[in-house]
């Protein structure tokens, strides 16, 4: 099984994510514990030039060179072996992040359409970018760090032993000291200013987002000043909380920095080894390992608090990723059923976006082929809702829908957007080519067609004075206005050429090309298609065989749009309200 498939069986912890990779994660702790265990021979190699040179008597040369010689050795592997453990941890760094986009990519291909809204898109960007790149302290750089603060310590305490062990444990204070300050750091009290802290960076960071992404209206109103006020609020609040945060981190952080100097090591270790010296219980040259490993004891604790904040940092992003990857993914069918034609019929349908609030209450509406059905109502009364249902952006929690006799839950999903396309008024437009935007759906279609397409959506000509023509790319050459873009996504569903349509009519660019070009489409496709419309003007309501009023998620009235102006009902009222009719 391979590791997208076993997100899909719902294995998404952590270490089977890395499971893969354990084999490379040794290899990289493996070479980096050789590797600083090599970086001890130079000091042992001094230690013992130390030892043969100030003992009495004749000096042994041979002896002198062979140390030499060791302690270069071990120089030079300590240089090998990092370089290799650093270039093999980021190969691995890489493999590993791909794994994980991959997951993503896979995860995301599955996940409900529906629950890409706007604000998912700015985070799911930060997930899938940033957050992947935030692994890398913990892939690349965690596995060999920590083993070497582990294991380097442990043969330098393991050798100072052999030499002395009352000298060994005296060097162990400044070590001791530092660890005996991190409780001080866990108190209740600095973990609410730690939790303040985080609280005031964050209102800093929202109030400078907010204010840069509205400062056309801020400006356009006249609120400058409020806005401004409010940033500088915020960060009036940070200073005090930082003062807090400051004061009480700083004596223990100074402390333990303190206790994990050189200088006050060397001052323990030499306090320490002057009296056994004195004593006559310690040769002199004896003090001399004692002074160069001493220092490298506190080396790893130090760096290890320097590399806390990226491993927490790391550690976050990873939850945030594992977030995306537990998202329920729409369920494919085990075994795909083909639908007969293309009726739609929606059953005592009910759906809600959050537990306990449903948003449709009971929907039954059949779209016979060959018609189009236009759905009115009030702002939010669940029109969107309703036809996202089609292309199956989510599924219904309660009831179900039914195309060509098979619900939709048992049509394999390419069946599906084979038979049903859709603009919305969230155009998504690719960074490619404006044909190939067009012809998403039809990737292999003949430029005729395209153009084709295009012109029915009047959007041809637009197309034309673009600096490539149908070769513009998109995003990169030009950007195009919302109705544009609107039209183009009207050109790609008129393209992909399905049996069943659905249509948001524009609102927010209303401008009177891509109405025309809606409704012309709308006349030019109809034959045998199933259309559904939403429907903001009366003209779109005029042209279409029903309509459907909503009302808070339920039908209040249906019927031909001439039947139900005259009946003077419902439907009728709203559109006076709407200012579609003559009061
Ligand atoms: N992605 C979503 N998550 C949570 N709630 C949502 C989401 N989309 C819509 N809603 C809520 O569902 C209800 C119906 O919204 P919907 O967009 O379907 O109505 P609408 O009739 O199309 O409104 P409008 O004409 O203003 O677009 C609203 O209360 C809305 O706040």
């Amino acid at each position: 099984m391979n590791a997208i498939d076993a997100v899909g069986a719902g294995e998404r912890s952590l270490p089977r994510m890395l499971r893969p990779h354990v084999r490379s994660f040794a290899a990289v702790a493996i070479l980096q514990v050789v590797g600083a265990l090599a970086g001890l021979a130079p000091l042992l190699a001094v230690v013992e030039l130390g030892r043969t040179l100030l003992a009495p008597g004749p000096v042994d040369e041979a002896h002198l060179w062979w140390v030499v010689t060791a302690g270069a050795a071990g120089l030079l592997v300590r240089l090998l072996f990092t370089a290799a453990s650093s270039g093999l941890g980021h190969v691995l760094d890489g493999q590993v992040q791909l794994t994980f986009r991959r997951l993503l990519a896979a995860r995301l291909g599955r996940v409900p359409i529906g629950w890409f809204s706007r604000r998912r898109t700015g985070e799911l960007a930060k997930v899938v970018g940033e957050d992947v790149s935030a692994v890398h302290p913990l892939i690349a750089h965690a596995p060999g760090e920590l083993v070497s603060a582990f294991v380097v310590p442990l043969v330098s305490l393991i050798y100072l032993f052999t030499i002395d062990w009352r000298l060994t444990l005296i060097t162990l204070i400044p070590v001791v000291l530092a660890i005996a300050l991190v409780p001080l750091l866990m108190l209740p009290a600095r973990t609410r200013e730690q939790e303040e802290f985080d609280a005031a960076m964050g209102r800093i960071a929202s109030s400078v987002v907010e204010f840069v992404q509205g400062i056309s209206v801020v400006k356009a109103f006249g609120g400058s000043e409020r806005a401004h006020g409010k940033f500088l609020s915020a960060v009036d609040d940070f200073v005090r909380t930082f003062f807090r945060w400051v004061r009480g981190m700083s004596l223990v952080a100074a402390g333990m920095q303190l206790a994990l100097s050189p200088p006050f090591v060397l001052l323990v270790v030499l306090i320490g080894g002057t009296s056994l010296i004195r004593s006559g219980s310690l040769a002199p040259a004896d003090l001399l390992p004692f002074l160069l490993l001493g220092l490298g004891l506190t080396a790893p604790v130090a760096a290890l608090g320097h590399g806390f904040d990226d491993m927490q940092a790391a550690g976050r992003a990873v939850g945030r990723i594992r977030e995306v990857l537990d998202v329920e993914p729409l369920p494919e069918p085990a075994h795909p059923v083909a639908p007969q034609g293309h009726r739609v019929e929606l059953r005592d349908v009910r759906f809600g976006y959050e537990d306990g609030r449903e948003v449709l209450r009971g929907i039954d509406l059949v779209l016979e082929p060959g018609t189009c059905t236009a759905v009115v109502g009030p702002s939010g009364s669940g029109k969107s809702t309703l036809v996202q249902l089609l292309p199956r952006f989510f599924d219904p929690d309660h009831g179900s829908v039914v195309l060509g006799g098979v619900d939709l839950r048992e049509i394999g999903s390419r069946q599906l957007y084979r038979m049903v396309s859709f603009v919305f008024q969230d155009v998504r437009l690719l960074r490619a080519s404006v044909a190939d935007n067009i012809a998403l759906a039809v990737p292999h279609a003949e430029r005729d067609d395209v153009v084709r397409a295009a012109r029915l959506a009047h959007i041809h000509d637009r197309i034309l004075e673009l600096p490539h023509g149908y070769e513009t790319v998109i995003g990169e050459d030009v950007k195009l206005s919302g109705g544009e873009a609107q039209r183009l996504s009207l050109a790609r569903a008129l393209l992909a050429d399905t049996p069943v349509l659905v249509l948001d009519e524009a609102t927010a660019f209303a401008d009177p090309q891509t109405e025309q070009a809606i409704r012309q489409a709308l006349a030019t496709l109809g034959g045998d298609r199933t259309i559904m419309v939403i429907a903001h003007r009366l003209e779109t309501v005029a042209d279409a065989d029903t309509v459907v009023m909503l009302e808070n998620g339920s039908i209040v009235e249906r019927g031909r749009p001439a039947e139900l102006l005259a009946r003077e009902g419902r439907f009728a009222a709203f559109w006076r309200s709407q200012g579609g009719l003559p009061g």
